[in-house]
């Protein structure tokens, strides 16, 4: 959450010290016997979204495996994170820039679009002004981003994991209430959809103020995002900084990309990102509803 500034590049032969003299200035301590080569291949990500989505969080989920939870601190411009990922036994190091998403840090943050090699953009699905900023988000990325830059959408706070849904109604056959609160909003709708008209989801009373209506909250999980998605051709996947729900599959997706892309020989078929993601959240999702 530190404030933009100057750029500075570490270079030297391997072993020097450049890791350390980073761990150093970065965390205030030396790990002595603890070398390990940095890795060759590495990629930019930069995380997008309004104010309040989950960005942070989400970093700090991937990178740490925890949750930030209490007092919401906005970020001040941009702050970075790495992790190495194993990407097909070979480890690409991602660099993770997590920006501001208020206002008045955009200019901040335009400067730092080129460099980034893939985007995810944040929205909260509880939050459906969060929704209707991601076109502006999808314009500024075609104004400032690398034309072939792997654009990830993600709608974070899925719905059960805050227990802000509750059904209007207690759901037959009884074990559909755990379906429900272990659900995507998409598959919530679904199985609302399937023959229990009547039953609706409602958000607790007063959560938030900033939405027209738990109806109008939903319907962004479905009608919106397929609109959205065939018009841009991002992918798409609902996740959750506080559980951690597809956290990791969305960096490894990205990193895989990446990769592939990186040094893909011209004669081998390109890596489907659409066709990864839909068939790694089926693998953890299978079994909600047994
Ligand atoms: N329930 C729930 N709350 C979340 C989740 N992710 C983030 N939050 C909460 O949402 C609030 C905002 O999270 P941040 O990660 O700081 O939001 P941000 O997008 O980084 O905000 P800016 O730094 O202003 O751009 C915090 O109070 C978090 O605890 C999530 O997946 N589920």
């Amino acid at each position: 959450m530190s404030c933009p500034g100057v750029r500075t590049i570490l270079v030297g032969d391997s072993g020097v010290g450049k890791t350390s003299l980073l761990v150093q200035f970065d965390q205030g301590k030396f790990i002595p016997g603890s070398f390990s080569a940095t890795v060759g291949i590495g990629f930019t990500v930069m995380l997008l979204g309004d104010s309040g989505v989950g960005k942070t969080c989400f970093l700090l989920q991937f990178k740490d495996g925890a949750f930030l939870s209490g007092t919401f601190i906005a970020t001040v411009g941009i702050d970075f994170r790495n992790k190495v990922v194993v990407v097909d036994g070979v480890k690409v190091k991602l660099q993770i820039w997590d920006t501001a998403g208020q206002e008045r840090f955009r200019s901040v943050t335009h400067a730092y679009y080129r460099d980034a090699q893939a985007l995810l953009l944040l929205y909260d699905i509880t939050s459906k002004m969060s929704f209707d900023n991601i076109r502006a988000w999808l314009t500024e990325i075609h104004e400032y981003a690398q034309k072939d830059v792997v654009i990830m959408l993600l709608g974070n706070k899925i719905l059960h994991d805050a227990g802000y849904w509750m059904p209007s109604r207690v759901p037959e056959p009884p074990w559909l209430l755990d379906a429900l609160r272990a659900s995507t909003a998409v598959t919530c709708l679904q199985i609302l959809g399937q023959g229990r008209e009547g039953m609706t989801l409602k958000p607790r009373p007063g959560y938030r103020d900033d939405s027209e209506g738990q109806e109008g909250i939903l319907v962004i999980a479905t009608d919106g995002v397929v609109l959205l998605l065939q018009e841009y051709g991002v992918p798409f996947m609902e996740t959750s900084a506080k559980t951690g729900m597809n956290v990791e599959l969305a960096f490894l997706a990205i990193a895989k990309e990446l990769k592939q892309r990186a040094g893909q020989p011209l004669d081998e078929p390109h890596f489907q990102i659409h066709e990864y993601i839909e068939s790694q959240k089926k693998k953890s999702s299978c079994c909600a509803f047994s």
